[in-house]
């Protein structure tokens, strides 16, 4: 093992990455905070500070994917469309099947320069998350309970604020509503099954209500969908854990360009559309676990380098008080106040590997567990 391995491997490294994460993720949500008479004067001006304080955020995942475990994405797509990728909004069309996927997407997103201004419709209890449920609360996620008697108000509601984005974005729609598991995939076909559509392989039926009211509210806002299907060289399960681990994946990406245009209005022709839609993503999914391939020519995207310059900048920022910290404490020589500092380190771990264990599909919910969606 080499040095570099040796030091991704070790707990405290992981424990300084959390420090910084969560050290600078409540200081910026305090920042966020204090924009909010800023809203009240100038709301474009309000959105763009946002933007940037969350990708003080997000940005510290991506270089933890891209330049702490070195995932590298190989992205297949129409190399004519990828010059449009970034340039305008779109809605994202992604599988739900791996617990990495998000980051991948972030990842994504930093590489054509939109990772301040995207977003994803996220379910609600992901808002009580410490430090991501507050910024993407300040970045206007679009969050959702899953019912539709609620949503059908509240989600609207959200998508129109969108229209008004000073910046180019993506949002981001995993219409599987719920991460992938062998019991909801095996309940979802047997409601495919009542309707009458064709079984899905590798995906879940998708919620189509979700779909049509986004492509409904941002028509003149968004240009196109972008069906993107994800999955990983060698069956590869990805984690959180792994990553902070430096675990290197090899994530494979096919992007469609679909022009809004041609998405049906209608709730139910919309619906149909997106079972097909799903039908096709299961075939590409098929043609890479038999081939290794998607379809369609590989394009570059590099890794940049503002993710590692802004983790390096708050390491540097918050790792420096935190010494001088230790070495006071430890010349105090009070065992109480030590035994205090190291109980607070200790609830600081377990918060941080609580986050970690959201993304973690042994705890998803029960949502898509029972045919009535509850
Ligand atoms: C690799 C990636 C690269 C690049 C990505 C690029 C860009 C990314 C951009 C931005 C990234 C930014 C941030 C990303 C970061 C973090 C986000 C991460 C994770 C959070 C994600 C989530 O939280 S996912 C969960 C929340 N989201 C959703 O649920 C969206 C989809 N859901 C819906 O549309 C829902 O339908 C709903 C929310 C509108 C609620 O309505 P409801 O569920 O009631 O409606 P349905 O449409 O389902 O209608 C009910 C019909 O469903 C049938 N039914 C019943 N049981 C089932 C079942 N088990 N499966 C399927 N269908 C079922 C039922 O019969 C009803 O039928 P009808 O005939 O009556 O319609
Ligand atoms: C430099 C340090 C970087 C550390 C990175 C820490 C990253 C963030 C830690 C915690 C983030 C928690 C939010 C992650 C959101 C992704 C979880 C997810 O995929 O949501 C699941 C949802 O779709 C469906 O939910 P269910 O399957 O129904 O349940």
């Amino acid at each position: 093992m080499g040095l570099g391995e040796c030091l991704k491997s070790q707990v405290l490294c992981h424990v300084l990455i959390g420090y910084v994460f969560l050290a600078s993720g409540l200081l910026i949500n305090l920042l966020q905070l204090c924009t909010l008479p800023v809203w009240w004067l100038n709301k474009s001006l309000a959105r763009r500070i946002n933007c940037r304080l969350g990708y003080c955020i997000s940005s510290q995942a991506v270089a933890l994917t891209d330049w702490w475990s070195g995932t590298e994405c190989t992205l297949y797509a129409d190399p004519k469309m990828y010059t449009l990728f970034g340039n305008e909004n779109g809605i994202v069309v992604l599988n739900h099947s791996f617990e990495i996927d998000f980051l991948c997407s972030w990842s994504f997103c930093e590489r054509f320069g939109v990772l301040g201004s995207s977003k994803a419709v996220v379910k609600k209890e992901l808002a009580y998350v410490p430090v991501i449920g507050c910024m993407w609360y300040f970045t206007e996620f679009v969050f959702c309970t899953r019912k539709w008697e609620e949503d059908r108000i509240t989600v609207p509601q959200s998508l129109q604020k969108l229209r008004d984005s000073p910046e180019s974005f993506l949002l981001l729609l995993y219409c599987e509503g719920t991460r992938f598991t062998v019991q909801k995939h095996q309940i979802s076909m047997e409601v495919a099954e009542k309707k009458g559509l064709p079984k899905l392989k590798h995906h879940l039926l998708p919620r189509t209500k979700g779909f049509w009211l986004t492509v409904q509210n941002l028509r003149g806002t968004v240009a196109a969908v972008y069906d993107l299907t994800l999955n990983f060289r060698n069956n590869e399960t990805p984690s959180l854990l792994g990553i902070l681990r430096g675990k290197k994946y090899h994530p494979a990406l096919y992007v469609r360009r679909i022009p809004l245009e041609s998405i049906p209005e209608g709730e139910a022709e919309c619906a149909a559309w997106l079972h097909k839609l799903y039908q096709e993503k299961d075939g590409f999914q098929e043609q890479y676990i038999q081939t290794g391939r998607y379809p369609g020519p590989i394009v570059s995207a590099p890794r940049r380098l503002g993710p590692l310059i802004n983790w390096l900048c708050w390491s540097a920022l918050l790792l420096f008080p935190l010494g001088a910290f230790l070495v006071s404490l430890l010349s105090s020589g009070s065992t109480l106040t030590i035994l205090a500092s190291l109980a607070f380190c200790y609830g600081a771990s377990l918060l941080f590997r609580w986050m970690i264990g959201q993304t973690e599909i042994s705890t998803s919910s029960g949502y898509g567990n029972k045919v009535n969606n509850s």
